[in-house]
């Protein structure tokens, strides 16, 4: 597993105080006996103050049983979760104090009130006092957009005027640390760009940290400075964005051959290379080739003795849902000693 530079692996179920969010150790499995499921397995990560990080995964993985955990919506079979210091589950209410949550479908706002009720409550809550409240609610309908729907109860907004009522309560708690599952789901690309910037503008001038679950690589890439990469119940990758993509960087090309290679010829070089995304049309040949160092010699070689003529060999950029899906499918194959991945965390080539 990728390990993020700086960070520090809790141990022993202490919170790390440099940390907002301290997980160590969690498991979680649901059910017993036979049909007993290992969602979360020996889950440990720490977020730094005033950073914003993802957590990815495929289905299943075992994202939502994490951040429910980290919410305490759940109880963990084992392990720790610290907020701010505070153990989530031993002392919930106090954690609270410092955290804000958005759920999936905005489901963390009434839907029957308004949206100035909405935030009359969550600060409320908040602690906050009469005179407070009124500033702190006129700050998040305007900096969020929605000053002109104050009035109008959440049911009747659109959908990414849910989802911002929904980060606005999160916010209205004064929250140190904000959980977000899926923030920008059925969102226009407007909308999406618009909250992407509001959560990027919270940690950067607010220092707030963001915790985030979502399948929309792009949401990761624009907001996190770090990812951390779920499969199976376990982390199987955790960097920061940047490191993850020059992990794969300039280890993919597309080739592009003349003609219409032969199912022989491709199969051919398919059991002597890592190659993928085979498209053959209009008199050319393209594929992907996940190949370095000599092996890249090797290939040009093995197409010029079948007779290929390169058309062009390009650098494929590598975006973080190449990375994900690679990390993912290495696991699957069973075959962590191979990747970069495990290279890197054996100290290896990156
Ligand atoms: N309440 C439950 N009872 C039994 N099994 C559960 C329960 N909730 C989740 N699971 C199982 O635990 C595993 C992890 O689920 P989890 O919802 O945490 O994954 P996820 O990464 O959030 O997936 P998705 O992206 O589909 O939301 C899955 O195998 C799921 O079927």
């Amino acid at each position: 597993m990728v390990s993020a530079e700086g960070s520090n692996p809790v141990t022993g179920g202490d919170a790390n105080a440099e940390s907002a969010v301290s997980v160590s150790n969690l498991e979680k499995e649901y059910g017993s006996g036979d049909d007993a499921v290992q969602a979360v397995n020996g889950v440990s990560f720490d977020v730094e103050r005033g950073t914003a990080v993802g957590i990815l995964g495929p289905n299943g993985a075992g994202k939502t049983t994490t951040i429910k955990s980290l919410l305490s919506l759940i109880f963990p079979s084992e392990g720790n979760i610290y907020v701010e210091g505070i153990n989530v589950h031993k002392e919930p209410k106090q954690a609270f104090r410092h955290m804000g949550a958005m759920l999936e479908g905005a489901r963390n706002t009434y839907w029957r009130l308004t949206v100035r009720e909405n935030l009359e409550i969550f600060s409320v809550i908040a602690g906050l006092d009469y005179r407070e409240r009124g500033d702190r609610i006129d700050d998040l309908l305007e900096q969020f957009g929605i000053d002109h729907k104050a009035d109008t109860v959440v049911r009747e907004l659109s959908r990414g005027q849910k989802q911002k009522v929904s980060l606005a309560t999160a916010m209205a708690r004064d929250a140190d640390v904000v959980v977000l599952d899926e923030p920008t789901l059925g969102l226009d690309v407007e909308s999406s760009l618009e909250l992407r910037r509001e959560l990027r503008r919270l940690v950067e001038d607010d220092g707030i940290t963001v915790l985030l679950c979502s399948h929309d690589m792009d949401v990761i890439q624009d907001v996190c400075d770090r990812v951390i990469i779920m499969n199976d119940g376990e982390i199987v990758a955790d960097d920061t964005v940047g490191n993850l993509l020059d992990l794969f960087d300039t280890q993919a090309y597309e080739v592009t051959v003349e003609g219409e290679l032969d199912d022989a010829d491709r199969r051919r070089l398919e059991t002597a290379f890592d190659l993928t995304d085979f498209d053959r049309r209009r008199g050319s040949t393209t594929f992907q080739a996940h190949v370095t160092g000599d092996d890249f010699y090797s290939l040009v070689e093995s197409l010029r003795a079948i007779g290929a003529a390169v058309e062009a060999f390009d650098t494929v950029e590598p975006d973080l849902e190449e990375v994900f899906l690679r990390i993912t499918d290495d696991e699957e194959d069973e075959r962590p000693t191979e990747t970069p991945v495990a290279q890197a965390a054996s100290g290896g080539p990156r």
